[in-house]
């Protein structure tokens, strides 16, 4: 698929840079940035020039295995690996995958105690490898799970950005309806807006007309008049961390189409890799909500301020779906139904 030829992060080793497709300049312009500096790569990933739950992690290991390559004392190698994993850390705090991803570079590294350099900085380039692949991988089983629970000529509705820009190839919301896509299924999708910062119209659009589905764009506060005129018959949603009892953040506003759905007995999905669960976490109400920039919500996108200068702003990035609102949590694993813990330990057990 064409919109597979998008790379959303990958290492250029020769460059010395972690390559990602700048999405805040999406859909206009499909421009590359190489970030050199543990700096460009936190700046990058605050400002949502890469974003997405499994994007941010693969964009972390990345990161920080190319910023370890410029390195070349073993004395130093540990202390500085440990700066960049906290600074890189600092970035964004809701999504789990970042936090995981850095710690699995960590103990990958941690194996290795008395090695090289050489094989240290191999190690690191290695297991970022790993990490981008297990994802790729996970997406395409996520899609299969999902399809199995739908049917052809549906009307879907998601919510922000669950696709291929979030993690690579098939996304995870969206993996069903690439896969549904190319069996013909023809669907009809949804795109929520996604207010403030746009990921449903700037990316989720972008990604399903350049993929050949029909989508249609709507408002947030379009999401009800559209389920009541019974054009919606499955919601399809991302996660940035799931809680052990199933309670899910993702992107601010997804717990509104949640209580909808419930309302007019829409199946309501949750879609992402196990990685994303996380079983230290465990209710909703322990996962950190990224709070931002009040200008995003008065002014980023518009071409002029849309809000009093001065005017108090509340802008969670995300918000937590209580897990009786989810119908089920589809991962590479399987599907799992309420209650969610049970499945959820046993899928963590058996890696
Ligand atoms: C597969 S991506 C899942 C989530 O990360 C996605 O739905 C989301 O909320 C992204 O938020 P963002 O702030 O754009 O990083």
């Amino acid at each position: 698929m064409d919109l597979f030829t998008i790379v959303t992060a990958r290492a250029d080793y020769e460059l010395g840079a972690l390559v990602i497709i700048d999405q805040t300049q999406l859909p206009e312009r499909e421009v590359y940035l190489a970030l050199k500096t543990p700096e460009e790569i936190w700046e990058a990933i605050y400002l949502l020039k890469v974003r997405g739950a499994p994007a941010i992690g693969v964009a972390a290991a990345y990161g920080i295995s190319v910023c370890m390559q410029k390195v070349d004392e073993v004395d130093d190698f540990y202390r500085e690996f440990a700066r960049v994993k906290n600074y890189l850390a600092s970035s964004r705090p809701t999504a789990v995958n970042l936090f995981t991803a850095l710690e699995r570079m960590e103990v990958a590294l941690l194996k290795c105690q008395g090695a090289g350099v050489e094989v240290l900085k191999q190690v690191l380039r290695e297991e970022a490898e790993a990490i981008r692949k297990e994802d790729a991988a996970a997406c395409r089983k996520i899609g299969e799970h999902g399809l199995s629970l739908l049917k052809p000529g549906m009307g879907l509705l998601t919510h922000c950005n669950a696709g291929h820009l979030a993690v690579s190839e098939y996304g995870t919301a969206l993996a069903p309806i690439y896969l549904g896509q190319e069996q013909g299924f023809g669907f009809s999708v949804f795109a929520d807006e996604t207010r403030p910062l746009l990921q449903g119209a700037r990316l989720t659009a972008f990604e399903l007309q350049k993929a050949g589905v029909d989508v249609t764009l709507i408002c947030d506060n379009m999401a009800s008049s559209v389920m009541k005129q019974g054009w919606v018959q499955a919601v399809l949603v991302g996660c940035d961390r799931v809680a052990a009892n199933g309670d899910t953040a993702n992107k601010i506003g997804t717990s509104g189409v949640a209580v909808l759905a419930k309302y007019y007995g829409i199946p309501f999905y949750v879609l992402g890799p196990t990685s994303t669960i996380d079983m230290d976490c465990p209710t909703g109400k322990e996962i950190k909500i990224e709070e931002r920039d009040p200008a995003e919500v008065t002014e980023k996108w518009y071409a002029r301020r849309i809000a009093p200068e001065g005017i108090h702003v509340y802008n969670p990035a995300f918000d937590v779906t209580p897990a009786e609102l989810i119908t089920a949590i589809i991962t590479e694993k399987g599907i799992a139904y309420p209650p969610f813990s049970d499945t959820f330990r046993g899928w963590k057990e058996c890696k």
